[in-house]
């Protein structure tokens, strides 16, 4: 047998068909809906008298619009819009027979939380969302990527997806993090380096010891990220830490089921000679903790640089600098450190898990936010959120000024009154700095956790070491 790479082996499982110019039809394990891409989808389906193929493969929550202030069953702080995405959903759910996980349910959550807490994502499996952070699965080893409405619709009524194999790119993490460095870093590390093209037309794999080392929540940050790097999807071998965090969960495998499921995962993994069509290295060690300054995710620099000048750029990216520097109100050569923010954001499906909080409160313990600065802490699920209570984390938010939200994508996006006002400027955890992404003319600076509460504290961007 010729090598393969893990993504040659979870594609290999799953296609159905192939046509003779490569086109494929593959089959899909777990479809993930949220209320933002499947209303027309629901609709289609009805027009055509088709019901869901697979309803117990389908897993659907809403997230993107819901309210997070705690007052958030009264429907009258849902704008109308959001209102009717949310309600159709609800509709849709019930009306098709899918898993769901409503607004008044613990569970509820971002879609790609929800999705691994609940052991619905699992080694091997391919997974779709209409949504493009559903790489984030790929930390399991699951084949994980978003997918548009129309296809929605295809993968709903037929639980099958007409795709074109992608390239195999190797992102290799050699040695080991410094403290103070978090899996954020390494994945916004590899956007600076590769660019937000660099993985068009590629999977990648993230691999070596310092990716071993990180724990599933820091490897789902990692994939969470390979879209923003222009990836078709992001993947890591499953693990011993794999294993361990899926066992037990609800919809996971059990006895001899789960026995033969490990047999099948200890498998996926790439050969030794297998071929790349691309390999990037980065040493951990040689990784910073890092923030963007402009509003592309590749815009990023370790926390002791300064705001570049335009003109160190080639091409088209000279003028998209000077932009970018204009729209964030800053200076060139200005020190990343001087940058004076207003608002923190603590939460999405990049680092909105358990692990994060806890290396926010871990910086935040004893010590108040700066006078006059907004910081939320939107925790990634109701379960998120009750662990998070449970362990005392909650209270440390609180007591430092955060608000200490319900869950959602809230002001990762502002599809809810989550927003940023006009010049703010937003110390984020989450996963993309484009232009008004937070709010009209709002300013975003993507950091790790333990950065976004270093700059509550100081007032400004910070290095969270010198606060550790
Ligand atoms: C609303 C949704 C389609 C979108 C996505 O696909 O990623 C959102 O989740 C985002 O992060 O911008
Ligand atoms: S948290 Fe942000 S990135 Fe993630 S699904 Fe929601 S809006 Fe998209």
């Amino acid at each position: 047998m010729s090598p393969k790479t893990l993504y040659d082996k979870i594609w290999d499982a799953h296609v159905a068909d192939e046509s003779a110019d490569g086109t494929c039809l593959l089959y899909i394990d777990r479809h993930l809906v949220h209320e933002v891409t499947s209303p027309q989808a629901f609709e289609g389906l009805r027009m055509t008298g088709r019901s869901v193929r697979a309803p117990d493969k389908t897993i659907a929550v809403p997230d993107h619009n819901v309210p997070t202030t705690l007052d958030r069953a009264n429907a009258e702080t849902m704008t109308e819009d959001s209102r009717i995405q949310v309600e159709a959903l609800d509709t849709n759910a019930k009306e098709f027979g899918i898993h769901y996980y409503p607004v008044s349910d613990v569970r509820q959550g971002i879609v790609h939380i929800v999705g691994p807490e609940q052991g619905w994502t699992l080694p091997g499996m391919t997974v779709v969302c209409g949504d493009s952070h559903t790489a984030t699965h790929g930390a399991f080893g699951a084949l994980a990527h978003g997918i548009g409405t129309s296809e929605v619709e295809h993968v709903l009524a037929t639980q099958t997806l007409i795709q074109k194999k992608s390239k195999n790119m190797k992102v290799e993490i050699t040695g080991h993090l410094r403290p103070g460095v978090t899996a954020k870093d390494i994945t916004m590390s590899v956007i600076g380096e590769t660019g937000t093209a660099g993985g068009t037309g590629y999977v990648i794999e993230y691999c070596g010891t310092a990716i071993e080392d990180l724990s599933m929540e820091g490897r789902m940050t990692v994939c969470n990220m390979a879209i923003e790097g222009g990836a078709r999807a992001g993947l890591i071998a499953p693990d011993a830490k794999t294993y361990a965090y899926c066992k037990g969960r609800p919809q996971a495998p059990t006895g001899a089921e789960w026995d033969k499921a490990q047999a099948y995962w200890e498998t996926l993994y790439s050969d030794d000679d297998a071929a790349w069509d691309l390999v990037v290295t980065l040493k951990g060690e040689d990784i910073a903790p890092s923030v963007t300054w402009g509003t592309s995710p590749e815009d990023v620099l370790p926390i002791d640089a300064v705001v570049p000048d335009p003109a160190s750029f080639k091409g088209g990216k000279v003028d998209a600098a000077a932009r970018s520097i204009e729209y964030m109100g800053l200076t060139a050569g200005q020190k990343l450190t001087d940058i004076e923010i207003d608002t923190v954001f603590i939460g999405s499906c990049t680092n909105g898990r358990i692990e994060d909080l806890r290396a926010a409160a871990a910086i935040l313990k004893g010590k108040k936010v700066k006078d006059g600065m907004r910081a939320m802490v939107v925790p990634g699920s109701g379960l998120v959120r009750a662990q998070a209570e449970e362990e005392g984390l909650a209270q440390i938010f609180k007591d430092a000024g955060f608000e200490w939200r319900m869950a959602g994508c809230s002001m990762c996006l502002a599809m809810n009154p989550d927003q940023l006002a006009e010049g703010e400027r937003c110390a984020s955890t989450s996963n993309r700095n484009f232009e008004g992404r937070q709010g009209y003319k709002g300013r975003t600076h993507l950091v790790s956790p333990g950065m976004a509460a270093a700059a509550a504290i100081t007032g400004h961007l910070t290095d969270v070491r010198e606060l550790m």
